[in-house]
């Protein structure tokens, strides 16, 4: 009889799509380097029917958890959700995406959920992916620098799963308590309240419904897609898998950090590794 196989799975949570790149290149990267034993397997929970059921794992299980970075945090309305997993003694590999930014307390803030979930965290990693507000900034990321130290990442946690030195603390970058959410500001140097701001719908829309079936929340109505019946978190899916560009913000405030994040981000920011 062999060995009880070994699941190594990426679960992400990625509405446009970075998060998700990133961590099943990572899994399958792990899954490779440690051979024949181990099967690789992705999961998402990016969509309301994909949260219904909660994120169960065992001893057995290898998990890479992949969040995008909002406002330097874990995005909070993923904090309910992620309260209901169970890592089962599964090792865990927390991944955050940030758009050139910066990361700020989010990878710090996820090892700290899955350790409270029971998983033993044994690398971590923050990574680059085209910011959500805009289609120059880090546009294109991960890109092929960025999937080569990701594949190199994988093959350091594997060594390291073999080597059997699975038991001493990972420290990543991060502050304790958590800084504030990121808050952006308005013209006029005030905080701007984002949460009421929603996309609009020109003339290209084609009725195709995409946006209904991408939205995380759930919140494009399939009869009038022009109609918000929920909440809109400008995760950015509706207006970067529209095929003929008929979603789009018009909002000023939203404007004025769209155009000052891509103004004061231009260097390039490199993923952190920790293992
Ligand atoms: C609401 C919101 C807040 C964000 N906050 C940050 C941030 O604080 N720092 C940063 O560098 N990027 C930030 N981003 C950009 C995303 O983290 C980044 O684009 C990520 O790659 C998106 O992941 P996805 O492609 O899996 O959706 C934010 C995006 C959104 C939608």
């Amino acid at each position: 009889m062999g060995e009880t196989e070994r699941r190594i799975n990426a679960v992400w949570f990625s509405p446009t799509g970075t998060t998700q790149v990133v961590a099943e290149v990572l899994a399958q990267s792990i899954c490779r380097n440690l051979g024949s034993d181990a099967v690789f397997k992705s999961r998402s929970f990016t969509l309301p029917g994909e949260r219904e059921k909660p994120l169960e794992f065992g001893k057995d299980d290898i998990v890479v958890l992949g969040v995008p970075v909002y406002a330097g945090r874990v995005p909070n309305i993923l904090l309910k959700y992620l309260d209901t997993m169970n890592g089962g003694g599964a090792l865990g590999v927390p991944v955050v995406l940030y758009g050139n930014r910066d990361y700020d307390d989010a990878l710090i803030e996820l090892k700290d959920i899955m350790e409270g979930k029971n998983f033993n965290v044994i690398g971590a990693g923050a990574f680059i992916g085209e910011h959500s507000f805009s289609r120059i900034l880090a546009e294109g990321r991960p890109d092929g620098k960025d999937i080569e130290s990701v594949e190199g990442f994988g093959a350091k946690i594997s060594e390291k799963l073999k080597v059997g030195n699975i038991n001493g603390a990972v420290e990543v970058k991060g502050n304790k308590p958590y800084r504030p959410y990121y808050r952006p500001r308005d013209i006029e140097g005030n905080f701007y309240d984002f949460r009421k701001i929603k996309p609009k719908t020109n003339d290209n829309c084609t009725d195709c419904k995409i946006c209904v079936d991408v939205c995380p929340m759930g919140s494009i109505d399939s009869d009038d897609v022009s109609k918000f019946t929920g909440i809109c978190i400008k995760c950015g899916a509706c207006v970067k898998k529209c095929p003929v560009e008929a979603k789009y913000y018009d909002d000023v405030n939203y404007l004025k950090h769209q155009h000052e994040l891509e103004d004061e981000n231009k260097d390039r920011k490199e993923p952190e590794l920790f293992i």
